[in-house]
């Protein structure tokens, strides 16, 4: 970092995460309660979570299974043994005064997640991630958290599974924090532990301070102490990519503000307003002795060192990036496409394994994922429908119908009315049309039309074009165009 710039150019923004995912697991961390979304508050609770006094928590081994998957895919060091401890704080989501959660000794310790920054690739630091339980959501009534006019508790996502990763204060700037949320979320639908369409899956809190330049090397990296002295705020309540984006940005320009007119940047956790695009000041931050951690009384620890060889992983979304440029020849934007979740990645794998790569790329990244996109679907929603999809592609690889009537009338049709693909090109008759009755229309339309041929002879080659439509008219669009051309000029000839 060198200081040219006046002013702005001398501060240096330094960002780290603090990432609750909720995991995909059927039932609570503690107890059997199920996580499905419910129609009604407080429907989906029990003694454990809503924490009356007397009822012990029994741990979910599919929550474990799913911290070690990302532990593995983070390249952690997963300890020998593992244990929880409670973090006391006192506030309504959380009837027990107790959330369970790690502290010491969590579950994964000093990963990494490569991203990519304008095309450079990178390693982001993972501090740690461990294991915790959800509290219940409030809804404020009659305004925000600080003007409501009363809240309501619902415990129903009290008790869900959530690993909460935290980064190094590695990121530099609000896009690096996009590209490695991105990057986090591809991996943990790999892994098949996560949901990003569920609601509130992936919470974020960012932490922002300002650095005076002067505190960097000469590498611009700024040394532990330095980190460690600045003042950051703690921005919460960042539900999505965007509203980190947002609040990052909202931040930095305060605090520069503040630092600018000479005023302190006070070390504080603030919430973002959502819908008045704003931090807001809750409390100062609390500090560790203030959750007055021990550890959890009624969960022995628990030994996990075995877990990692017998849990295993999927190809991951960067391996399987740079293979398939080399295996299939895609370029980096094809195969980004299309290993951007596992299920598309997945079905690109089987249509190129039948077909030309070349062809199940332009099928799968751009036809099938430009309609589904189109329609606000996503590939999950066809999943039983694939078998259909391949057909249709291999209808174009025997050229039994056209490129350009499979992707704008049977593809869409498939997708708007259910059909399966030889219904539909049977009913709206796209089989290619014979090689005899394409050469008897191209014959038709020269008699027919003896003042474009004219035109043609006496040296307006555009005038074919007006024979063409008239050919393709004929064979009801099931001819191939540039067949249509070349016939009638080789009519024209003789
Ligand atoms: N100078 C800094 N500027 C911005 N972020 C920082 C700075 N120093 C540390 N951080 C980030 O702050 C976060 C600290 O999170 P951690 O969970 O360890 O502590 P905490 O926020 O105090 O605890 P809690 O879980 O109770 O919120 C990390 O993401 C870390 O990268
Ligand atoms: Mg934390
Ligand atoms: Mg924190």
């Amino acid at each position: 970092m060198t200081a040219q710039t006046a002013q702005r150019g001398d501060l240096v923004t330094v960002i780290g995460l603090e990432v609750h995912v909720q995991l995909e697991t059927d039932t609570k961390i503690f107890c059997r309660c199920s996580t499905e979304p419910a129609d009604d508050p407080n429907e989906n609770v029990c003694p454990v979570c809503l924490g009356l006094p007397g009822a012990l928590p029994v741990l979910n081994e599919g929550a474990v299974e799913a911290a070690v998957k990302i532990g593995k895919a983070i390249d952690a060091d997963i300890p020998e043994e593992t244990r929880f401890h409670r973090k006391n704080y006192y506030y309504p989501d959380l009837p027990k005064n107790f959330q369970i959660t790690q502290y010491d000794e969590p579950i994964c310790q000093e990963g990494e997640l490569e991203i990519a920054v304008e095309g450079e690739r990178r390693d982001v630091r993972i501090e740690r991630a461990h294991l915790e339980e959800d509290p219940g959501s409030l809804q404020h009534v009659g305004g925000s958290i600080d003007t409501a006019d009363y809240t309501l508790v619902d415990y129903n996502r009290a008790g869900t599974p959530l690993m909460e990763i935290v980064t190094a204060p590695d990121f530099r700037s609000a896009s690096e924090v996009r590209a490695f949320l991105a990057e986090l979320e591809e991996v943990l639908e790999y892994l098949g532990v996560f949901d990003a369409g569920r609601d509130g899956s992936l919470r974020i809190d960012a932490n922002l301070s300002i650095i005076e330049s002067e505190e960097a090397d000469e590498n611009g990296e700024i040394g532990v102490d330095a980190l460690e002295a600045a003042n950051r705020t703690e921005v919460k309540n960042i539900s999505s990519h965007k509203g980190a984006e947002k609040a990052l940005a909202y931040e930095e320009t305060r605090q520069k503000n503040a630092i600018e007119r000479g005023r302190v940047v006070e070390q504080e956790t603030r919430h973002w307003d959502e819908s008045r695009g704003i931090t807001v000041s809750m409390r100062s931050k609390e500090e560790e002795k203030d959750y007055r951690y021990f550890e959890e009384a009624d969960l022995p620890p628990l030994r996990v060192s075995h877990w990692k060889d017998e849990i295993s992983i999927p190809e991951l979304p960067t391996a399987r990036r740079e293979r398939f440029q080399s295996e299939y020849g895609l370029s980096e934007e094809a195969a980004s496409k299309l290993t951007s979740t596992k299920q598309v990645a997945d079905f690109y794998e089987s249509v190129a394994g039948e077909f030309d790569p070349d062809l199940a790329a332009t099928w799968v990244a751009d036809n099938l994922l430009g309609e589904l996109n189109y329609r606000d679907m996503e590939i999950t929603d066809i999943a039983d429908r694939l078998e259909e999809v391949t057909r249709l592609v291999e209808l174009v690889a025997e050229d039994e119908i056209t490129a350009k009537n499979a992707r704008e009338t049977v593809l869409r049709d498939m997708l708007d009315e259910g059909k399966d693909p030889d219904t539909i090109v049977e009913e709206a008759g796209l089989g290619k049309t014979d090689d005899d009755e394409v050469q008897s229309a191209v014959v038709e339309a020269i008699e027919e039309n003896p003042d474009a041929v004219a035109d043609y002879e006496s040296g307006d080659d555009g005038a074919i074009n007006f024979l063409v439509g008239q050919v393709m008219q004929k064979t009801g669009g099931s001819a191939d165009p540039g067949d249509v051309n070349q016939l009638l000029r080789a009519e024209l000839e003789d």
